[in-house]
């Protein structure tokens, strides 16, 4: 097995009905200060938004149109839910072969993330239901 593993926890994302209300509610119940504006990412078929917090950010993501990958997402779970936990690697190529070589279902190719560098999306049923959120690392990260 090759030497590829994940590195540092990026993001927690968390899939909601209203982006602006999510924001509020960490900013009133939580006391969030550090929470970037929405924008608008039609290729991810999403708006989004980050709480920066000390260690890692949540990622509060809303479903832009019946064709985004969280729309059916939300049917199922009007109020919201925690969506995909998101990994740095070194190198989203070599992570997305190994993930192969390793037998996970790899979700369509990389794309550009709202981090500005390649992600890609491992099945849920890989990982104990979980959606995981390969990034790669912006230059430098560490
Ligand atoms: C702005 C970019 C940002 C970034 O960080 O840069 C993002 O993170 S964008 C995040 C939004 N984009 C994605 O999530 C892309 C990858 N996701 C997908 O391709 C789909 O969401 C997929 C395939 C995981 C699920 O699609 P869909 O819900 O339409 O399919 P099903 O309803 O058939 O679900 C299949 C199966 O998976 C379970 N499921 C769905 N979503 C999740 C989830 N987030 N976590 C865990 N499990 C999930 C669903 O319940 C079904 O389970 P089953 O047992 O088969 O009923
Ligand atoms: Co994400």
């Amino acid at each position: 097995m090759s030497e590829f593993k994940i590195g540092p926890l990026n993001h927690v994302g968390v899939a909601v009905p209203d982006l602006e209300e999510a924001c509020e509610t960490y900013r009133t119940l939580y006391g969030a200060t550090d929470i970037t504006t929405p924008f608008d990412m039609p290729e991810q078929g999403v708006k989004v938004c980050f709480v920066n917090l000390p260690n890692s950010q949540i990622e509060l993501i809303e479903p832009l149109n019946e064709e985004s990958p969280i729309h059916n997402f939300i049917q199922k779970n009007p109020k919201g839910g925690q969506h995909h936990v998101c990994f740095e690697v070194d190198d989203i190529n070599e992570a997305v072969d190994e993930m192969g070589k390793r037998g996970a279902t790899v979700l369509g190719k990389p794309r550009i993330g709202a981090h500005g560098t390649m992600i890609v999306f491992v099945h849920p049923k890989n990982s104990n239901g979980v959606l995981i959120e390969l990034m790669e690392s912006p230059e430098g990260a560490h």
